[in-house]
């Protein structure tokens, strides 16, 4: 007789503990069942990982399923993993209904990563009991602490529990207790418990692996022969006591009066199920853990190759009751040794959780590499140059997140991934991409709206993360037929205000207000400006010309109420302005521009399921490009130069405030620098990491990336591979922000130092709105048509370094302060407009190449919501020149004595402040007059200050 079908004349039933597609549907399962007499299947995630992870034999319906619409990586795990698990399933379901439900069970695991989290553990195993949908299933909950109440609460409620990594005898013992109360509970409930079945698996091979080794341990440090001899006979037989001991304890429990009780009631036994029996030690029988552990109601779940060597040479007997007093002498034996099992068994569930869980990780990124590859052109690539040091470090840093399980704590909201603080209240924005999917109709009619309306501009008024976002998306789409133009007004700059008012017809404009805390100066002032304006301009209502996004309740809706706004759309108050684009604040002016928003989620999609949860930090572009930019800051490679095809250029813009807000405080930041030109390698100091955006093969830039890559310097390059992946391109960035802070050792939610510099202005304006006037300052020095300013320490410093009464001596005594490792900022309060903005980019450009400095070119008040926080919160590594200007004409503010160009001065001056009182080395320019000739001037006055 085949030994394997002998085994059930024993009470015992085999089971097959593998799992793999073909060799289902190739009928090998089947084949086992009616030749071997099979009565059972177990998966684990390892078995899940080699079936699944390591063979193509899944891909082609991977690639069907992606063809359906893009799924995350879990999602398409489980779509096999659970097919599979119901086809073994029906091969089996047959012998559950010969043995009337005694047997023929299939077993699939929760999440190893829920081993630890009994909450978890109970919606899972619901979940998978629902998704499999088949009464002879299993589900897997493991022994820990937290597993317990889990197996108790989830047999109360009828199902059926493999309890598997079991390795103690105590734990043993309160799993049974656990099914035994889980019973009681469904039977006094009216549940028919018959229908209830539940195995332990109690682990065998792994116990002595670990045994030995420490009994090799006692036998090389012995120094008697036979003390030595004595050790050598427990090798290879600690499991197998442990599991026979155990076994007692079942027969004692299922012999009381309490499980007689549930077994009138038609309650099935916990069988004991032997798992870990493959041998693993070669010195040892193949079939040692099948042949020594057979006896009645008990399971021995193999490997095929165990099965196919019992079939061959197994001899059947009942084993387990034999020699018991032997088996207790073993474990005596043990601990007179000074061996602790129960120490062992404590580690190998902690290791035994460990290791499922890097099967896990290791399948789940397999899953993930073949999702991005089956993707193709529908997810952009991202490649790493990053030289051995940097790569060596994000590779450490990968793999402690890995092993933290960091992924997964950062979208489960974990404050301790960063500083403990507030952090979990502020991440929202992690599943905003499926939450304004289903908004869509929304946002559709809203645009919609817009079209009809007939208006030919749209105006965003709004600071930071309510303007930047938009911004991209203004300047990354072409305006859509039928749909006004989209601007961006973020200046309290008169001349800039006046503008963009001429750029536009009042009577056929939307106005998009928009303010997360709806407290901000400038949305506010621009608000009032431009209401009136419209108001005095078309004698309409004006209301009608106007939209309002902001958190709900905030001044800003109540007045958007009283003005009867045309709608008010709500942002969300766990989503922080920067990172808000993918929500109301990015996605209404995106509406109203008519760009398809359907599109652009479901890219924005494809990059969230990339960087999901369930994808390893290996495999997680989002974890990757933070870990890297993390490591590089560590490293003193903390300026982010940010370079991008054409079309998405002010791509950098918005990352600007993402990083520098997000990263920049407590004396430490990322200090990211856009619309510096790529210059060759010898312009660069060793402080620099480059991240390129090439839109759809542009290569343009890519002779200046190699060649800063074989000098030395960190290159990453991100494959844009259509404009519409913006999208994508900001949860990228996102994530990788927020996993940069993690490194770096901050909140990525909080930007403290802006504060400082608003308190500051808003006692300027207050001092205005009482004296009419601003406090009176004293240059340093007139020449020319400019003015210079700085507190006293900076004056003195750089008088003692050789300023007397040319701007340029000034100049030249400030930047002789920058050293390496530097950077210097110009932060111009004038109007942002193209020969302004080339004007300052040229003398940026002439320090760099100079100094050989990372350089920031500025516009207040803009960056003061967003690189102002880093350069004020970040490490004093600036060095600032500040470059304000008379206004020609000024603008007044409707219900205030403060103009436009009152604000702004005030802005500017309580930016300095902060900067001087914080001991940065700072400098203003004052422009009188024409701002082109002034900055004409500046640019003259560097040019000597550098030669
Ligand atoms: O949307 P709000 O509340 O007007 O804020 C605008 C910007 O101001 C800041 O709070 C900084 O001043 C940014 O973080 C934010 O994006
Ligand atoms: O349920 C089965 C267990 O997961 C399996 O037997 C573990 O075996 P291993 O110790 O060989 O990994």
């Amino acid at each position: 007789m085949n030994p394997l079908k002998e085994l059930q004349t024993h009470g015992q039933s085999i089971w097959l503990d593998f799992l793999a597609r073909g060799f289902i549907a190739k009928g090998d399962l089947k084949a086992m069942v009616e030749r071997d007499g099979v009565r059972g299947v177990t998966s684990n995630p390892s078995i899940f990982e080699k079936a699944i992870g390591s063979s193509d034999e899944y891909d082609a319906t991977f690639e069907k399923l992606l063809k359906g619409g893009d799924r995350s990586v879990i999602d398409l795990y489980e779509a096999v993993a659970i097919e599979d698990i119901q086809n073994a399933a029906d091969v089996l379901k047959p012998t559950y209904d010969e043995l009337d439900g005694r047997d023929g069970f299939v077993s699939l695991e929760v999440s190893p990563y829920l081993a630890r989290d009994a909450e978890g553990t109970l919606t899972e195993a619901r979940r998978l009991w629902q998704a499999v949908g088949r009464e002879n299933l299993m589900v897997k909950v493991p022994g820990t602490r937290e597993g317990l109440p889990a197996i108790e609460q989830l047999t109360a409620e009828g199902l059926s529990i493999n309890i598997t990594l079991l390795f103690s005898q105590k734990v043993y013992a309160q799993v049974l207790e656990a099914y035994i109360s889980g019973l009681e509970k469904f039977a006094a409930k009216g549940g028919d418990i018959s229908k209830v079945a539940s195995v332990a698996s109690f682990f065998v091979s792994r116990i002595d692996t670990a045994a030995d080794r420490q009994i090799d341990d006692k036998i090389a440090a012995a120094n008697d022969e036979e003390r030595k001899a004595h050790l050598a006979t427990l090798k290879g037989k600690v499991a197998i006591a442990n599991a026979k001991l155990a076994y007692q304890h079942y027969k004692g429990v299922i012999t009381s009066e309490r499980w007689k009780a549930l077994e009138a009631k038609g309650a099935r036994v916990q069988r004991l199920l032997w798992a870990s029996t493959g041998t693993k030690n070669k010195a040892y029988s193949d079939v040692l853990y099948v042949e020594e552990l057979i006896g009645p109601d008990t399971v021995n779940t193999v490997p095929p190759a165990t099965l196919d060597a019992f079939r061959d040479h197994g001899k059947v007997h009942d084993t387990l009751e034999e020699n018991l007093p032997e088996a207790a002498q073993v474990l005596a034996d043990l601990a007179d040794a000074g061996i602790s099992l129960d120490s062992i068994t404590d580690h190998l569930v902690h290791d035994g959780v460990r290791l499922f869980s890097e099967a896990a990780d290791q399948l789940l990124g397999a899953v993930a590499a073949k999702r991005a590859r089956m993707l193709g052109k529908k997810i952009d690539t991202q490649a790493f140059s990053l030289g051995d040091d940097l790569t060596h470090t994000t590779k450490a840093l990968t793999d402690d997140w890995r092993a933290e399980g960091k992924g997964r704590r950062l979208w489960k909201r974990d404050a301790s991934v960063w500083t403990g603080h507030d952090e979990a209240k502020w991440l929202g924005w992690l599943d905003a991409v499926a939450r304004e999917q289903n908004s869509l109709r929304l946002y559709q009619r809203f645009a919609d709206a817009v079209k009809r309306a007939k208006f030919t501009d749209a105006v965003v008024l709004g600071m930071g993360g309510s303007s930047l976002g938009p911004e991209v998306l203004a300047t990354t789409f072409k305006q859509a037929k039928g749909f006004p133009k989209l601007h961006i007004l973020d200046s309290t700059d008169p001349a800039q205000v006046k503008r963009v008012e001429k750029s536009i017809n009042l009577t056929r404009t939307l106005f998009i207000v928009s303010s997360k805390s709806g407290g901000t100066t400038e949305p506010n002032a621009l608000m009032d400006y431009f209401f009136a304006r419209v108001e005095k301009v078309s004698g309409q209502q004006p209301g009608v010309h106007f939209v309002a996004v902001t958190d709900p309740g905030s001044s800003l809706e109540k007045v958007a109420h009283e003005r009867g706004f045309i709608h008010v759309f709500h942002g969300g108050p766990s989503i922080g302005g920067r990172y808000s684009v993918i929500s109301p604040f990015g996605l209404v002016p995106a509406a109203a521009a008519g760009i398809d928003l359907k599109k652009f989620l479901e890219s924005a999609g494809a990059m969230a399921h990339a960087c999901g949860a369930d994808v390893p930090p290996h495999e997680n572009p989002g974890i990757q490009l933070g870990l890297a930019l993390g490591a590089a800051a560590r490293a003193g490679r903390d300026k982010v130069t940010l370079s991008a095809s054409r079309q998405i250029e002010d791509f950098g813009a918005w990352t600007e405030q993402l990083i520098a807000e997000s990263t920049g405080k407590n004396g430490r930041a990322l200090i990211p620098l856009a619309d510096e030109p790529l210059g060759k390698p010898d312009v660069y100091g060793a402080d620099r990491v480059f991240v390129d955006l090439a839109l759809n093969g542009d290569t343009s830039r890519e002779a200046a990336l190699a060649a800063l890559e074989r000098a030395g310097h960190p290159v990453i390059r991100i494959a844009v591979t259509d404009a519409t992946h913006i999208g994508q391109e900001f949860f990228r960035f996102e994530i990788a922000t927020a996993v940069a802070c993690s490194v770096i050792g901050v909140n990525p939610f909080d930007q403290p130092d802006v504060e400082a510099a608003k308190v500051k202005t808003r006692e300027l304006t207050a001092a205005f709105e009482r004296d009419g006037t601003l406090p009176e300052e004293t240059p340093l020095v007139t020449d020319g048509n400019l003015s210079v300013y700085t507190d006293d320490n900076n004056a003195e410093a750089l008088r003692e370094a050789g300023a007397d009464g040319t701007v340029a001596s000034w100049l030249k005594a400030h930047f002789a302060r920058i050293e390496a490792g530097d950077y210097a900022a110009l932060l111009a309060y004038i109007d942002r407009n193209d020969k302004d903005v080339a004007a300052v980019q040229k003398a940026r450009i002439a320090i760099r190449d100079a100094k050989r400095v990372a350089t920031c070119a500025g516009f207040g008040p803009r960056f003061l919501h967003s690189t102002g926080q880093a350069y004020k919160g970040g490490p004093n590594t600036g060095v600032f020149v500040q470059i304000t200007a008379d206004d020609a004409k000024d603008l007044p503010v409707p219900g205030q004595k403060a103009s436009f160009g009152i604000i702004k001065a005030a802005q500017a001056r309580g930016d300095f402040g902060v900067l001087t009182e914080r001991d940065r080395r700072a400098l203003r320019l004052h422009i009188k007059g024409d701002v082109g000739k002034g900055l004409a001037a500046i640019n003259a006055a560097v040019a000597q200050a550098l030669s």
